[in-house]
């Protein structure tokens, strides 16, 4: 099967929705957005901000000059263990922005050939795990999250005095009794958590956007650890950045990507496409109406100017139906969303993760599953509707 392509066209994926928020400006809503202006109060490279009524602090990458990351991190070298979606991003944004990293991993792996792909070259930016945990100051700890725990006894030695271990998720700390994961007291542990893809924190970095990502100190022994932490969010390509802390992140990642991210859409998207199966449409007729409708049309409309720009952009009768069927979808869902909140809090889901991801053959068999979802009628028609896309020729990418 496809593995997440490395080139996908987000800067021409941007720059077609900076294009068509020019063609289409919503001069109704600028004087809403103005009385909406959030309140910035500047001090020392943060900001106070108004969401919606309630009082955030956020970070931006105007406050980090990429000189001045340099000098910062001008006596740190960057272990990046582990390189599968977020090592990728990450790393070559780390290396883009002039900083010493260095990768470590599974000798001749999957994810060493990639990062030799990437131009990591062995001995001299790329090692083993081990070898890259000793020599780093700055242990990313980007491990799958059950290799995070399974090689925790051979990783906790090169915690030592003076170091960092960084996180992209509060996974292993906060289940710790799951984990085993409790790092030494004596070191700074922080996190920064980019809200997307790693494939997404590279080609946005490289379309001069970003990812936005949280961060979270869970020992502060330096004194600067926050500091550190955002330093770190700009360092590896981050838009905005706000601060939460390891068990917020954890509870709102673990749920995010069950629900609307990931798991939501796919069940969402299916029972829909299998009604109008069931009542006669074809398959064209099935999935243009329920994903690429979605996908290449509204959706975009939704996040570029959000909910109420795309129903002002649909026709009245959409409107009318949108409206009364929204508040439906709502109480049906709320009840599963209850329930996932409280599968994540109570550690079911960590459990069930750690149980499957620790597999041997985890690599297979989640290619089995997810190659089952590819095998649906609904994703196969897909595949054909995607070649029909003006200018692919046929063919699928
Ligand atoms: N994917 C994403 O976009 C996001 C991920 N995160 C978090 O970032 C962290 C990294 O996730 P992600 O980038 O998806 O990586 P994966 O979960 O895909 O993990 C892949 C890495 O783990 C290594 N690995 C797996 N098992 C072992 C093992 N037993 N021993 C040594 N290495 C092993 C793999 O090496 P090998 O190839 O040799 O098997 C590979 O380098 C996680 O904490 C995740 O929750 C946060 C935000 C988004
Ligand atoms: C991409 C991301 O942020 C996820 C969905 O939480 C993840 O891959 O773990
Ligand atoms: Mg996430
Ligand atoms: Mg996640």
């Amino acid at each position: 099967m496809r593995a997440a392509s490395r080139s996908a066209a987000a800067p021409s994926a941007a720059r077609s929705l900076s294009a068509l928020a020019q063609a289409a400006p919503r001069p109704s809503l600028k004087a809403q957005a103005q009385a909406a202006a959030p309140l910035a109060v500047q001090s020392r490279g943060m900001k106070t901000l108004d969401f919606a009524g309630s009082k955030e602090v956020v970070y931006e990458r105007a406050d980090w000059p990429l000189e001045k990351l340099q000098d910062y991190f001008k006596n740190d070298t960057f272990a990046l263990l582990g390189y599968g979606s977020q090592g990728h991003g990450q790393g070559l944004n780390l290396r883009d922005n002039g900083l010493n990293v260095i990768v470590g991993v599974r000798k001749d792996g999957h994810s060493w050939k990639e990062a030799v792909a990437d131009g990591w070259v062995p001995g001299k930016n790329l090692f083993t795990v081990e070898e890259a945990a000793e020599k780093g100051t700055i242990l990313m700890n980007l491990l799958s999250d059950a290799a995070q725990s399974e090689q925790w006894s051979n990783l906790k030695k090169y915690c030592t005095k003076g170091k960092t271990l960084y996180f992209s998720h509060g996974f292993s700390v906060v289940y710790k009794e799951q984990t085993g994961v409790i790092p030494p007291t004596d070191i700074d542990v922080i996190l920064c958590a980019p809200k997307g893809s790693g494939r997404t924190v590279r080609t946005q970095f490289l379309a001069g956007t970003g990812i936005n990502s949280s961060v979270a100190v869970h020992q502060d022994v330096s004194g600067k650890a926050m500091e550190k932490t955002v330093a770190m969010g700009i360092a590896v390509g981050s838009g905005y950045i706000y601060e939460t802390t390891f068990e917020k992140e954890v509870y709102s990642d673990l749920y995010g990507e069950r629900g609307c991210l990931m798991g939501g859409i796919q069940g969402m998207f299916k029972a829909q496409y299998d009604v109008l199966r069931e009542n006669g449409h074809s398959p064209s007729e099935a999935f243009n109406e329920t994903c690429e409708e979605a996908l290449m049309s509204l959706y975009p409309l939704v996040g570029e100017h959000g909910m109420d720009y795309m129903y002002k952009a649909c026709s009245t009768t959409a409107r009318r139906g949108a409206l009364d069927w929204a508040p439906e979808f709502e109480k049906a869902n709320k009840p599963v969303f209850e329930r996932l909140y409280k599968s994540v809090r109570d550690g079911t889901e960590t459990k069930r993760t750690l149980d499957f991801a620790s597999r041997k053959t985890y690599r297979e068999d989640y290619e089995k599953e997810t190659d089952a979802i590819a095998a649906q009628e609904m994703w196969r028609a897909g595949h054909v509707v995607r070649g029909l896309r003006p200018g692919r020729g046929g063919k699928d990418i």
